[in-house]
């Protein structure tokens, strides 16, 4: 038993959430999200008790055109003391991006399936690795925290489902190369509680589970239950959207990440800390959902904003 869990319910007894509304959530987006809603969302965030969040993405603008304000956005938002502010950088030109930007921390993404890897970063997993290293050397001489993805950890929308033993020989990849965490990306939520037990089985035995994170997608309605499955295996981060914004433009029919409510209404109810305040967090999601016009994917978000009507 790790020293994070308790005797009683062998679960954490503290969660840390990744808020990644503002950069996954909003490159998703139809329409273009005004820097100073992005600016806003993100503060409101932040004093809702958010302690992670990533505000943006350093990417090619023509793959993705809605992260096109990136150095706008992270130099427009008045910070936090305490608060990280993270960007996802594919290459070293996003890199420099970031670091002019002064990102607080960047995350690079690989895929555990090569159709999607190609899709989403025009590359095969093993240059996307290639291209990493010196991402994660310049990182290091700045001391600039360094986070990895894996997207479709459990499932591609190209190749169908993928092999856990596959998920684990990328997230070791890059926790050996220096990543200090490794997300593993549920893309187009089609896991379940058994499949995504199983992979992150095979992902512990390859990297400390403290050192892997939960990111999962909710288009099936699985992401509470599989957030329940990966605790039960110890894990204890995990990322989440405000409003459950978001999809992913290189994975159609994809719905949004699990929403940071619900997760929180769910980690309140076991007990477990997260330092934010549902309230708050609830208000944020009926004005941002409200704002960019789009439905309140966050069902505890709703629940309490009904009641407090
Ligand atoms: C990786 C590349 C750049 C390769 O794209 P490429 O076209 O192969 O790149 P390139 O190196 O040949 O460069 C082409 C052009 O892009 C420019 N360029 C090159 N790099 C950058 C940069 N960093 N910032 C700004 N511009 C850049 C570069 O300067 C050049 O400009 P041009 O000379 O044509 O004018 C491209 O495929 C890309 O940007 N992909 C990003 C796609 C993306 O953001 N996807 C969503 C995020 S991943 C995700 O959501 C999954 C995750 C993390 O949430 C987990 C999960 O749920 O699974």
């Amino acid at each position: 038993m790790s020293p994070h869990q308790t005797n009683s319910t062998h679960l954490p007894t503290h969660v840390k959430i990744v808020e990644v509304g503002p950069r996954d959530g909003l490159q998703n987006e139809k329409q273009v999200v005004p820097t100073e809603i992005k600016i806003e969302l993100i503060e409101r965030l932040a004093e809702a008790g958010l302690s992670v969040i990533e505000a943006t993405s350093f990417v090619s603008p023509k793959w993705v055109p809605q992260m096109g304000d990136n150095a706008a956005v992270l130099a427009g938002i008045r910070r936090r003391a305490g608060v990280t502010y993270t960007a996802l950088t594919p290459n070293l030109q996003g890199f420099d991006g970031a670091v002019t930007a002064q990102a607080d921390e960047v995350a690079i993404f690989a895929a555990a399936s090569e159709a999607f890897s190609r899709k989403n970063i025009n590359c095969s997993i093993a240059e996307s690795l290639k291209r990493f290293e010196p991402v994660v050397a310049a990182a290091s001489a700045l001391e600039i925290p360094v986070r990895g993805y894996v997207s479709c950890v459990v499932g591609c929308p190209y190749e169908g489902a993928v092999a856990p033993e596959k998920t684990a020989e990328v997230a070791k990849i890059l926790f050996d190369m220096g990543c200090y965490e490794v997300s593993l990306g549920d893309t187009i939520g089609v896991g379940n509680p058994a499949s995504i037990a199983r992979m992150i089985e095979a992902c512990a035995r390859v990297v400390p589970i403290d050192r892997l994170a939960g990111h999962y997608h909710d288009t099936y309605g699985m992401a509470i239950a599989n957030i329940y499955a990966s605790l039960q295996a110890g894990m204890a981060v995990f990322d989440a959207s405000v409003a459950g914004l978001g999809g992913c433009p290189y994975a159609k029919g994809a719905s949004g990440n699990v929403a940071t409510e619900d997760v929180v209404y769910l980690l309140d109810g076991l007990g477990i800390q997260t330092g934010i305040d549902l309230a708050k967090l609830a208000a944020v999601g009926e004005w941002i959902a409200a704002t960019i016009n789009r439905p309140n994917g966050a069902r505890a978000g709703r629940a309490l904003c009904a009641k407090s009507d």
